[in-house]
């Protein structure tokens, strides 16, 4: 599960960019269908700001991970979304058991058209090829463990198809690369680099946390007023010109954090808050809606 500790490499130098583009590149030309994961809790802003450049016209498959963090209602807002934007699109709970499977039933939806063409031009029955890309910490060593756990097997043992180590059968009509392309975020946007941070992908050293403690509790009583109340006791009046300090203190003091010299412990009260937002004790927040972002 995401949480406080979980950092995401955000030294992504140009070197990075081009090598990790590089990578892409070479695989793009063997596979079938590009998974894309991202954050159903942020759904524009853990993806990759170049993907369609990178994965060029290969189909591809958005998958919403998290959901079981995020808001239901903009899951399915989200969903909707990318598909009319021309794009499939799914959500996913990697934790529960079987869920993944969807993601092959939907692959295989996807490329029904193709492999049927082949078929009928004679070509020998083949498996479905897939990658697995996406920013750090959406889920995809998760979903590959998954899916490698259950039924593996290394189908490059072959002399001379070094490339094709890599490539795992999943099922008889699927294989997969066995390592993710792992992409960098937009983290130069500041809406982007701030709920990168809320999702705990990120140091959230890279932005200040008081205003990022700021920002969150101003979305979160805008959108979500009730799970403050509910985990907090907390009801923010934004007009009120003292409501950050006051909510400070509230939460220190129903949460019992003691005073350092005297006054609130400010960096206690953000550690726990974001803590809590992380592992999703505060509740399903979702941090954008396809409305506020133009992507
Ligand atoms: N609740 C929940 N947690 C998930 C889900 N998918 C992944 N996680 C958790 O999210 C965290 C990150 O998952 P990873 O599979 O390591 O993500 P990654 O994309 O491989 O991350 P990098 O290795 O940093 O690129 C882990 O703690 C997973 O257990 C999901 O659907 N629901």
């Amino acid at each position: 599960m995401a949480n406080q500790n979980a950092k995401m490499n955000i030294h992504w130098f140009p070197g990075h960019m081009a090598k990790a583009r590089r990578e892409i590149s070479e695989k793009i030309k063997v596979i079938d269908i590009v998974i894309e994961l991202v954050d159903a809790r942020a759904p524009y802003s853990s993806k990759n700001p170049m993907i369609n450049e990178i994965t060029k016209n290969k189909p591809r498959l958005i998958v919403l991970t998290k959901k079981d963090m995020a808001d239901d209602r903009y899951t399915k807002q989200w969903v909707q979304y990318y598909e009319q934007c021309g794009y499939q699109a799914m959500s996913v709970n990697l934790k529960n058991f079987n869920e993944y499977q969807k993601v092959i039933e939907k692959c295989r939806h996807v490329l029904k058209e193709k492999m049927e063409k082949e078929k009928a031009r004679g070509l020998k029955p083949r498996a479905i090829r897939a990658m697995v890309l996406g920013i750090p910490n959406v889920g995809k060593s998760t979903f590959i463990n998954k899916l490698a756990n259950r039924k593996a097997t290394v189908t490059g043992n072959k002399p001379g198809v070094t490339k094709a180590q890599q490539i795992i059968r999943i099922a008889k009509d699927f294989e997969l690369f066995d390592t993710p392309g792992v992409l960098w975020p937009k983290l130069d946007d500041e809406h982007v680099a701030k709920n990168i941070a809320l999702l705990g992908s990120i140091k959230q050293s890279i932005l200040p946390l008081d205003d990022l403690f700021i920002a969150a509790m101003r979305y979160l009583t805008e959108n979500y007023p009730q799970l403050l109340k509910e985990r907090y006791q907390l009801e923010i009046d934004l007009d009120d010109d003292n409501w950050i300090v006051e909510t400070f203190d509230h939460i220190a003091k129903v949460r019992k954090i003691k005073p350092l010299r005297g006054e609130t412990d400010y960096d206690r009260v953000m550690e726990l808050f974001f803590s809590e937002i992380n592992d999703g004790s505060i509740g399903q927040i979702t941090w954008e809606s396809p409305t506020c972002v133009n992507v």
